[in-house]
């Protein structure tokens, strides 16, 4: 075997490709990660300080996964000597009847620890918040903070241990399939017998080489931080939860937040949508339609913030048209697997995202089922040139 030549190759060293490839250096596979930018960069969906870990889902599926999930990250934290989660707990409100009711029945049915908040005792547990009129609380007391960046540096870290192999600044420009697989980046060419493409927002520019396009849609979020009007009302060490507001007055879709904690006196609070963008032109797209919504709904519950935002940061999402996962053997190369669409929520999987694609690319039998994560469900989406 040259030096170019690996058993798997990963394009993408974001949260899913970096835990894929330590997965295949764990499994003894001669593993390359190669990546775009000079690492770390804040370019994709990764970055940033801190990401929310939850049971709290409406499909059991989810929670199910996270249920080993959880042991991942614990295992990652001792063979590393890092902290990457704090248990915080998760604040779900919503409307009585709606999704709060799907998330309660998930949580109750997989027997996650949870505690109801009655509306006459809710201030007493959660200060500083006005729950809405019609809206039901509960907490999901797995729930929790990880520290992002920390995760990538770890994971990355401890693949470099076990002997892989991270090209940064080496943009992949071609993939020409077969039983070897060849991939050219903007400064070499590499072959393996397995690919595996995380690319996040970039996951069809890639998968143009490969004949396949998803219905991926690639989102820009404005990242809000609100300051506190008394410095510590929201703050973690004060024992303030994460939360999830489920549908509101305000907004359709989730608003989420995470209590003030990486920046002093700032909470992270952000809306579940944005707007399109093509990944490359970013920090071009400059619609604040969301950040109105926030403004609104911090106004009306979140009294002890100001609203309007102390510092925003960005980010991106890259989402499928029901909002699950891609994690699948492309259709025609079944060397090549592809890990995409992860529409927001993707990062607390990523433990078992890399176990899951590694050995999907190893040709073995999934430990789950991953029947609502397939290509084959958008058949009348994807474009397929093959
Ligand atoms: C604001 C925000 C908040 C979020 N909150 C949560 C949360 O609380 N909980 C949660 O679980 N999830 C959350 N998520 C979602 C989670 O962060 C993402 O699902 C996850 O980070 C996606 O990771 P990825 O590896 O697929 O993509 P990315 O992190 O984008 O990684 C893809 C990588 O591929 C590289 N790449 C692309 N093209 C090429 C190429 N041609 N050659 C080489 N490299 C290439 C990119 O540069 C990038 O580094 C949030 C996301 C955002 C944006
Ligand atoms: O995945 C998460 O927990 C966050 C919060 C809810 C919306 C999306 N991301």
């Amino acid at each position: 075997m040259s030096s170019r030549d690996y058993d798997c190759i990963v394009i993408g060293a974001g949260v899913q490709g970096s835990f894929t490839a330590y997965n295949l250096a764990k499994n003894n596979k001669k593993t390359l990660l190669l990546e775009q930018f000079v690492l770390p960069h804040s370019r994709g969906s990764s970055h940033g300080q801190t990401r929310i870990i939850r049971k709290a889902y409406d499909e059991d599926y989810y929670t199910h996964m996270m249920e080993e999930c959880y042991q991942l990250w614990s295992q990652l934290e001792k063979e590393a000597n890092v902290k990457l989660y704090r248990r915080t707990g998760l604040l779900v409100m919503g409307p009585e009847q709606g999704d709060y009711q799907v998330f309660k029945s998930t949580l109750e049915r997989n027997k996650v620890p949870i505690v109801i908040l009655p509306r006459e005792e809710f201030s007493q547990h959660i200060p500083h918040v006005n729950l809405s009129q019609g809206n039901a609380a509960l907490v999901d007391t797995t729930a929790g903070v990880l520290y992002a960046d920390r995760t990538l540096k770890t994971v990355q870290g401890q693949f470099q241990k076990l002997g892989g192999v991270i090209k940064d600044a080496q943009k992949v420009i071609d993939i020409t399939p077969g039983s070897v697989v060849t991939v050219t980046t903007v400064s070499g060419v590499y072959r393996a017998k397995r690919l595996v493409i995380t690319a996040g927002p970039w996951a069809n520019t890639l998968l143009s080489h490969t004949g396949l396009q998803l219905p991926l849609q690639v989102l820009k979020i404005n990242v809000c931080y609100w300051r506190e009007k008394i410095p510590g009302s929201y703050n973690v060490q004060h024992r303030f939860p994460c939360f999830i507001q489920l549908e509101s007055e305000e907004a359709k879709h989730h608003i989420y937040g995470l209590p003030s904690n990486e920046y002093p006196g700032l909470m992270k609070i952000c809306y579940h949508t944005g707007p399109e963008t093509d990944p490359d032109e970013r920090d071009r797209q400059t619609d604040k339609g969301d950040i109105d919504i926030l403004q609104r709904y911090i106004t009306r519950c979140f009294p002890g913030l100001v609203p309007i935002p102390a510092m925003v940061e960005s980010c991106m999402y890259t989402v499928t048209p029901d909002n699950h996962f891609v994690l699948d053997h492309h259709p025609t190369h079944s060397n090549i697997i592809i890990g995409a669409g992860f529409s927001g929520h993707g990062f607390k999987f990523g433990p078992i995202v890399g176990k899951l694609l590694c050995e999907l690319s190893q040709g073995e039998v999934p430990s789950y089922d991953l029947s609502p994560f397939r290509i084959r469900r958008f058949q009348t989406h994807s474009k397929s040139a093959l």
